[in-house]
């Protein structure tokens, strides 16, 4: 569904990604490791179309984002993913559930479907009983599920998560992995998540652990790693997948 090829970026002459590629498959979770400034958020924003690529590839399925103009690539971003950040952003003026409504709301759904979609997600997520509040009355955990409602709420093919638990204590930073894979398995969502700790990864169907912008060649280019077992992982249409870890064993 979504593929990197030879993906080289730099930012303002730093060198982030020095020739990345992997493939992500449909319904696939993919956890990307690696230690601070190994290049995790700047592969996640080449292959969301957030940042253009200097050279190499990315397709999301057969549309070429590396081709495509800014516009273009804002109105995919728009359309089919999501996005959910280390912090919530959430919009303070907004109640939990009129920010989760919204990017429903943009997307031109009805006011009665979004209100109803939204109250769904916050149940999923365990924060129903947030909904009439405003971010500032919550705590940082339940701030972060909301960020998690309003990415998934629109059913995104694709949801990047870029160290989507870095400000939350241990103990919900297992509770939110867990909500938000969870919620991208039952709902058939395709997932990369970028994470600080590779220990984390062990939620993900596959791991692509980056090191100085660099993810390491597969031992045998054209062979295809067997889907995790527990994960239904559709391949009919998929190219072989590169920098390709066993996959992990799922969460308790
Ligand atoms: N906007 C920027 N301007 C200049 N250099 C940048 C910028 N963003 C990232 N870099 C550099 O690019 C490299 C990769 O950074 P990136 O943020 O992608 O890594 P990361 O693995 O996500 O790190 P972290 O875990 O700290 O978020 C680092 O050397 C970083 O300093």
């Amino acid at each position: 569904m979504l593929r990197a090829s030879g993906v080289v970026k730099s930012h303002d002459g730093t060198p982030a990604l020095r020739g990345v590629s992997l493939a992500v498959r449909k319904g696939e979770v993919l956890a990307v490791t690696g230690p601070r400034g190994s290049g995790k958020t700047t592969l996640l924003g080449c292959l969301s179309g957030q940042l253009p690529v200097d050279e190499g590839e990315v397709w999301f399925n057969d549309l070429p984002l590396h081709t495509l103009s800014r516009a273009d690539r804002e109105r995919l971003r728009r359309e089919q993913f999501g996005w959910v950040g280390s912090q919530p952003d959430l919009i303070p003026e907004l109640t939990a559930a009129e920010n989760v409504a919204l990017p429903l709301l943009l997307a031109g759904t009805g006011r009665k479907a979004a209100r109803i979609a939204a109250a769904e997600w916050l149940e999923r997520l365990d924060v129903a009983d947030c909904a009439r509040r405003r971010p500032a009355e919550l705590i940082q955990s339940q701030r972060q599920r909301i960020a998690v409602a309003r990415a998934l709420a629109p059913m995104p093919a694709v949801v990047f998560a870029d160290d989507p638990v870095a400000p939350l204590h241990r103990a919900n930073q297992e509770q939110v992995l867990r909500v938000l894979t969870t919620a991208a398995r039952s709902h058939g969502l395709t997932m990369v998540l970028a994470l600080h700790e590779p220990a984390q990864a062990r939620h993900a169907d596959r791991t692509v652990a980056l090191l100085d912008g660099q993810a390491p060649a597969p031992a045998d280019p054209a062979a295809k790693p067997a889907p995790a077992a527990d994960t239904d992982v559709p391949d009919s249409t998929d190219a072989p997948l590169a920098a390709t870890a066993p996959a992990a064993a799922a969460p308790a």
